[in-house]
């Protein structure tokens, strides 16, 4: 439980500013500007600090509903698992600097057995933001055209709230080009050839971490202290994200900046950087990737951070092809994240950034076979079973049942595109949406329209068939 603060705060300062900060991709306290940001207002006069993190805030927005029927709504188990460690590391690192996360769901009765049916997460939000009386917002820029929708209304319905934005999921503060170039290849050679930051032989800058953070509102601290609503479901996300899941994979991704820390050093202190380039098109194996993408993508790691670590590594350790090719597929992130801003709803388009519509389409029975691994190509079926359990798939996983998706069974890229989202444990909008366009044809694609030769890549890649054996049925043992 959190104490009183030692410094003499008080609620009864007239001019007084309570800030909140709105979390969302970037649950983290190391390298956050935004928290940074919101901490030093609120200490500036005494004021008070709100940390929020709310669950679908644009869910139950009219505007995101409209047009989207193909969406899948309820969130896989893995990625809502990966998520609850993730808050429950951030509440904890919080609470160690006096403060606390506030978690608001409409799902609350999924949580808190016993609670009333709750509104939904927008309307919590303005409720505290009123009860409150926030005078500031502080937010990280998302490429999240949503989430984005929900930030405007939220400054429309307050005029009367300072608004502040901080760019801290990106290498680049603004566009590193002059405009996003139609290629990726484009981009990475401009990028590469222009940007002083990147010829330096220094680190990334990365902003320093809040030592203590002002505290919550008098009235937030005496509610958790009768254990109201807000810190009940705290409770219940840290008991939530105790459960240990029942993968088959013998290591696996444990949501959280603790953890993010953790695999950072692993990685870095053993051999796998300088091998990456050979193994990285493997179907499942941990140490043939990264695996950084899901603590990127929730913000649990700071991409700057993760490429300070490389530089280290290639200046201590050894410099190579496979080290570079992690800074390639990292910058394949940032060019799809500058995509998914610069083109907006645009992402979530059938005829994506294209002149013309695909000619493929919805089909319920073939949809549900992808879905649930029971199409005619084991590969697929394999790395599908893979997702719904663990919430990870490889990327060459990812390419081979988009393209059977799209080309073997002539679907609506968008429904796979959405189902990923529904299931990826690293889910993020601009490389979700801005790959799956990619593969149909109808995004940064210069070539068009990519068809794997499904049986082909099998004997690449599965020779002995040991990972379709793996994940060929739902067991989990
Ligand atoms: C259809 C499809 C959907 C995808 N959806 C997502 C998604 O929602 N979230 C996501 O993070 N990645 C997505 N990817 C990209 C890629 O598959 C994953 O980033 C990668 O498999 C994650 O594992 P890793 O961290 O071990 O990657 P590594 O191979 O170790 O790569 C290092 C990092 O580079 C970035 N990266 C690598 N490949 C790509 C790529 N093609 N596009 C963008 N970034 C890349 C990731 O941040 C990754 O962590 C998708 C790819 C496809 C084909």
């Amino acid at each position: 439980m959190l104490s009183q603060p030692a410094d003499n705060y008080s609620d009864k300062s007239a001019d007084k500013k309570v800030s909140l900060v709105l979390f969302h991709n970037d649950l983290r306290i190391d390298d956050n500007a935004t928290l940074l940001k919101a901490a030093t207002l609120a200490s500036a006069n005494n004021g008070r600090l709100l940390c929020v993190y709310a669950q679908d805030l644009a869910d139950t927005l009219a505007d995101k509903k409209k047009g989207q029927d193909y969406s899948f709504k309820q969130m896989g188990a893995a990625r809502q698992q990966f998520l609850y460690e993730s808050l429950a590391d951030l509440d904890k690192s919080l609470q160690g600097l006096g403060n606390r996360l506030l978690f608001l769901t409409a799902k609350a009765e999924t949580l808190l057995e016993d609670s009333a049916a709750e509104s939904d997460t927008f309307a919590q939000l303005c409720q505290l933001i009123e009860q409150q009386a926030v005078t500031d917002i502080c937010v990280s820029q998302t490429a999240d055209y949503n989430q984005n929708q929900a930030y405007t209304i939220l400054q429309n319905k307050y005029p009367q709230i300072s608004w502040h934005v901080q760019s801290i999921n990106t290498l680049f503060m603004t566009l590193p080009t002059e405009e996003l170039p139609k290629s990726f290849t484009q981009f990475r050679k401009k990028v590469e050839t222009n940007h002083d930051l990147l010829k330096a032989e220094s680190d990334f800058e990365i902003c320093p971490t809040s030592k203590v953070l002002p505290p919550m509102p008098d009235a937030m601290i005496n509610s958790m202290a009768n254990s109201d609503k807000y810190f009940s479901a705290n409770q219940k996300i840290a008991e939530k994200a105790q459960q240990e899941p029942d993968f088959k994979g013998s290591k696996t991704f444990k949501g959280g900046e603790t953890n993010a820390f953790r695999h950072l050093n692993e990685y870095f202190n053993s051999d796998a950087p300088s091998t990456y380039k050979t193994t990285r098109n493997a179907l499942d194996d941990w140490t043939h990737s990264t695996k950084f993408s899901a603590w990127l993508a929730n913000g649990s790691l700071s991409v700057k951070v993760l490429l300070n670590r490389l530089r280290h590594y290639e200046r201590d350790v050894m410099a190579n092809e496979s080290t570079y090719w992690i800074w390639f597929e990292l910058l394949w992130r940032e060019y799809f994240y500058w995509y998914a801003l610069n083109h907006q709803q645009q992402l979530f388009w059938f005829k994506g950034i294209a002149q013309h519509e695909p000619t493929t389409c919805f089909d319920k029975i073939r949809l549900e076979q992808w879905q649930n691994g029971a199409t005619s190509y084991p590969i697929v079926n394999a790395c599908m079973h893979q997702l719904t359990q663990t919430g990870y798939m490889s990327n060459r996983g990812r390419q081979l049942v988009a393209s059977c998706f799209i080309h073997e069974l002539g679907l609506d890229w968008r429904y796979g595109a959405s189902y990923f989202e529904q299931h990826l444990i690293d889910y993020d909008v601009g490389s979700n949406w801005g790959n799956w366009q990619y593969l149909a044809g109808v995004g940064a694609d210069p070539r068009g329209c990519r068809q794997f030769n499904l049986s082909k890549q099998t004997q690449q890649y599965d020779p002995k068939g040991e990972f379709i054996k793996k994940w060929q049925g739902n067991k989990t043992d």
